[in-house]
């Protein structure tokens, strides 16, 4: 049997390959030539994502277009390859044999998510129905399953880059390969703390580095469902002083069994004991992602909503008339610490000593606004 760095170079070795072939094959083409956009579905760090359509006819294809001046050929190569060799799974977004550059951007086609990205649904404070929620953790489990078994380390699992066909989450699907590495590979430390980092990465400092792992994204997959039951970020910081995170460290090193933090109240034990699991301290004991399938038969939230059916069972009830959930349909909502819902009320807890088992969690509970709570939950 291979050791795990033959493994890795192999794995390396074939990447490179891909990127070498896919950067021979790359075209030179002037966008307005060959597409009308239609409309700009994003933007971020690099550049656009923008709807067009082939004037040549066909179906409207959208393009992530990456500025030169801020991304390397390499870089592009290898998120393009990436997204490639994922594209057969169902939960992955599906990279079209499509690039291109020009003498201002390097292309990629994708195909269209429909219904925009996971910040378009959550309402800040208020969280998702169960249902959806449910249905977004055992795609997106599928969906690092899957990347993981190859090896690779997503390491930007957030809202906005889970993309959805539909409103009511019936078929969600990862996106961004942009910082997508292979397992094994050194990474520094970040320039800004993200709420989704793991300790072990906030720990970093100056030079020091880290071997790239799949708890990374276990941590933020967790950290991304708490966002989805809550409408708000666990904490700011996965590292002291944060209060919140304070709280969750002392509760995970619990021997004593003095119950969950407030804000982590709302969650039945069944939730609770997965969330913890996937956000083990230490990232060796973290489970993998996929074991949340475990525990979708058992009920997540204490608190229905009454947009919630209270039986979870998969016939999503009311969701506004234009399926978004309550929300205002600006994509980048703020948790702003106003009204609160009762499942952030939930997300708090009751300042009951969050035992799991007692059922005594209602929608009358108070909700302090957390530090936490007050950061924009999508860029
Ligand atoms: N295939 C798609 N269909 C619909 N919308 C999309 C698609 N791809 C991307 N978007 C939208 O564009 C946004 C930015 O896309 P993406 O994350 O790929 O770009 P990025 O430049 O890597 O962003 P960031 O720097 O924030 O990571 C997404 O959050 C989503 O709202």
């Amino acid at each position: 049997m291979a050791e795990p760095e033959e493994d890795e170079e192999d794995n390396a070795a074939a990447l490179e390959q891909l990127m070498a072939q896919a950067g021979r094959a790359l075209q030179w083409q002037e966008l307005e030539e060959q597409f009308c956009v239609l409309a700009e579905l994003g933007s971020g760090t690099y550049g656009h994502v923008v709807l067009t359509e082939p004037r040549d006819g066909g179906s409207p294809v959208v393009l992530k277009l990456m500025l030169k001046e801020r991304t390397e050929r390499r870089a592009f190569l290898r998120e393009y390859c990436i997204a490639r060799c994922l594209s057969g799974h169902a939960a992955c977004i599906h990279a079209l044999p499509l690039a291109f550059e020009n003498s201002t951007h390097f292309a990629f086609g994708q195909e269209l998510a429909p219904a925009g990205d996971l910040c378009n649904l959550l309402t800040p404070g208020e969280g998702l129905p169960e249902v959806l929620v449910k249905r977004c953790a055992s795609q997106l489990a599928e969906a690092l399953d899957f990347m993981h078994s190859r090896a690779l380390v997503h390491r930007d699992v957030k809202l906005d880059n889970v993309l959805l066909f539909d409103h009511e989450c019936r078929r969600v699907k990862l996106a961004d390969f942009g910082l997508t590495r292979l397992q094994g590979s050194e990474i520094g430390a970040m320039s800004g703390a993200l709420p989704y980092a793991p300790p072990e990465l906030c720990l970093l400092q100056g030079s020091d580095t880290l071997e790239l792992d799949s708890s990374l994204d276990v941590w933020a997959f967790a950290v991304l469902l708490f966002c989805l039951c809550t409408g708000c970020f666990p904490w700011a910081v996965a590292a002291s002083p944060d209060p919140q995170f304070e709280a969750f460290s002392a509760w995970q090193g619990d021997t004593v069994g003095r119950g969950a933090p407030e804000s982590w109240g709302g969650f039945e034990c069944g939730a609770q004991e997965m969330l913890q699991r996937l956000l083990r301290l230490d990232p060796d004991r973290r489970s993998p992602a996929i074991e949340v399938r475990k525990y979708l038969a058992l009920p997540w939230l204490r608190a229905p909503r009454s947009r919630d059916r209270t039986d979870g069972t998969d016939g999503l009830g009311a969701v506004d008339g234009d399926g978004h959930g309550g929300g205002d349909g600006d994509a980048h909502g703020v948790v702003d610490g106003g009204p609160q819902s009762p499942l952030a009320q939930g997300c708090t807890g009751s300042g009951d000593d969050g035992e799991c088992g007692d059922g005594s969690y209602g929608e009358g509970n108070s909700m302090p606004t957390t530090p936490a709570s007050a950061m924009a939950l999508c860029h």
